[in-house]
């Protein structure tokens, strides 16, 4: 399992493991994996010009330290001050390495992107003096404009050190207009614990920020790795490990023996109504297509029968590619109901019969998902994409995609359900507050119908007797891992990912 902790937890676990430790242990274990990461993400130091941008913080001197031993290898590194203040012994190990320093950003002091944050700035020029005030370099910072974008040019990795879990969202105007010469010169940034900018604890990016080719963090992965928009400018991440303690995290991700741990496998007493029976109300008329797609999608996971009702034509449709499905209602461990409908289309007193009863779980996709009874008895699972979660909720999707994580678990914990809220990262949030996020998907998921087989396997687990949260996670899981296999390198369609299913299970219960 992966955890992504708080602040508040990091900084905890982080007292705890320093109250034991030499003064200075933990940023030296975070500087030299830093530097590792660094070096191996170059290919080769010797020679290679690094650019570290350098904030007020803590961030900043695992830079300077990783910055001060690629020196040491051999890498032409220059430090770019972006605050009064710098981490004093980390800039001094960089000097005596050899690196150089500068001081950055055009935009003037007095310009601040938040009034709070100049605020700091000043606090902290006045209570610890410029970084270098002997220095003639770092008193006439503007003279350094000019050198700063020609480092900038010419670097081979920018290397972010200006906040990391002390910061808050968006950047500086000096932090900014460096920021911004790395985009337009397109130099790869390595940033230390987290892109600058982003919201640690939300994964939301509501001011300008670092976009990372890969973020090399400590201890513990932190909220912003996994949920989106911030996961996406995360890059890869790597963790190093510097001895942490962290207790239980809300936010996690099943990794594969995980999910080879949670899937009902069958056994050598189980019949097909032991394995499980969905049962299956989707598809419409206006989109047959989706019925046969989830059927496709549920009977490539656990379930041991799958149950059809819905119009004589689309059953028709469904027989005629999955002739194992038997039509008509019968006794089901689990339903799966809306993929392939809109919400007029939804056989409302079925619908509601259904979300009745206590002992059987239901998971409600598209058009079913604006139909769910507030006063529903039963377990619930619902998959929308942001764009359904705003029909639901009449937040704009625009602001969903934003805060993708508070509004999943709102909605959780609002309407006591299972919430598994789509998109290139998919979240699943119980109504207790956890949270399993599945961070990596292939875009080519993004088909038509691609939905409507999650909505199946989902479907399936529930029947083979996973609880609601576990069986959207698995699924998710699962479809990605499809979606990648059918994938690879190119387009996909959901039949494809469908029948991709049994492979990538097949490889991960291997
Ligand atoms: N505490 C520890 O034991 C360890 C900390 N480590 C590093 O220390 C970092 C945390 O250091 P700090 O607590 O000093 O905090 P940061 O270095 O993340 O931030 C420092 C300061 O930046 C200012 N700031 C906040 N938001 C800003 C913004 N948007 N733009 C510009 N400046 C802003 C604030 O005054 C804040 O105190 C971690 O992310 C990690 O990189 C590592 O060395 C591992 C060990
Ligand atoms: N950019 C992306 N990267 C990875 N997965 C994606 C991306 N966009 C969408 N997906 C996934 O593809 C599926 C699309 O489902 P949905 O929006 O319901 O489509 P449809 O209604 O056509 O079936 C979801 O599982 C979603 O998480
Ligand atoms: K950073």
């Amino acid at each position: 399992m992966r955890q992504a902790h708080t602040v508040e937890q990091v900084r905890a676990a982080e007292a705890a493991l320093m109250a034991r430790l030499p003064e200075g242990t933990l940023m030296q274990r975070a500087a030299a994996g830093l530097a590792v990461a660094v070096s191996n993400f170059l290919g080769s130091t010797y020679g290679a010009r690094v650019v570290l941008l350098i904030g007020s913080g803590d961030n900043g001197g695992d830079a300077l330290y990783a910055g001060a031993r690629l020196a040491r290898r051999g890498a032409q590194v220059t430090a770019v001050l972006l605050s009064p203040k710098a981490h004093q012994p980390g800039l001094a190990a960089l000097e005596s390495a050899g690196g150089r320093v500068l001081t950055g950003g055009q935009a003037h002091p007095e310009e601040p992107a938040h009034a709070d944050q100049a605020a700091d700035a000043d606090q902290e020029a006045d209570a610890d003096g410029p970084a270098h005030a002997d220095e003639p370099a770092h008193a006439n910072g503007s003279a350094q404009v000019g050198e700063v974008e020609r480092v900038v040019a010419g670097a081979d990795v920018v290397v972010d050190g200006i906040v990391g879990i002390g910061g808050r969202p968006g950047l500086r105007p000096e932090a900014l207009a460096v920021v911004r010469l790395v985009e337009r010169y397109g130099v790869p940034v390595v940033a230390v614990d987290t892109p600058s900018g982003v919201d640690v604890d939300t994964g939301e990016t509501p001011e300008p920020h670092v976009r990372a080719a890969l973020t090399v963090t400590f201890g513990t992965h932190k909220v912003c790795h996994l949920v989106d928009p911030a996961a996406s400018a995360c890059g890869p991440v790597h963790l190093v490990d510097i001895g942490l303690e962290v207790p239980p995290a809300e936010v996690r991700s099943l990794q594969a023996a995980d999910v080879r741990a949670l899937y009902p496998v069958p056994h050598g007493e189980s019949d097909k109504y032991s394995r499980g029976v969905l049962g299956l109300m989707v598809g419409s008329t206006q989109y047959p297509g989706a019925a046969v797609i989830a059927t496709s999608g549920a009977l490539a996971g656990p379930v041991g029968m799958v149950r059809y009702v819905g119009p004589d034509p689309v059953a028709h449709a469904v027989l005629a590619v999955h002739p194992e499905v038997v039509v008509g209602e019968g006794r089901v461990q689990a339903w799966a109901v809306g993929s392939g409908t809109s919400t007029g289309s939804v056989d409302l007193e079925r619908f509601h019969r259904i979300t009745q009863q206590q002992d059987v779980p239901v998971i409600v996709d598209a058009g079913a998902i604006a139909a769910l009874d507030h006063d529903r008895a039963g377990r619930v699972v619902i998959t929308p994409h942001a764009g359904e979660l705003s029909q639901l909720i009449g937040v704009p999707r625009d602001v969903i995609e934003q805060r993708r994580l508070h509004y999943a678990r709102q909605v959780a914990e609002d309407r006591q359900l299972v919430v598994l809220l789509k998109g290139a990262t998919t979240i699943v949030a119980a109504p207790d507050g956890s949270v399993l996020v599945n961070p990596i998907a292939s875009p080519w998921l993004a088909t038509a119908g691609s939905g409507d087989v999650l909505a199946g396997i989902c479907g399936s687990l529930l029947a083979g007797g996973l609880p609601e949260f576990e069986a959207a996670a698995v699924a998710a899981y699962l479809h990605a891992a499809a979606g990648t296999l059918a994938a690879s390198a190119g387009p996909v369609t959901a039949m494809s990912v469908a029948h991709a299913l049994p492979e990538a299970t097949r490889l991960l219960l291997a």
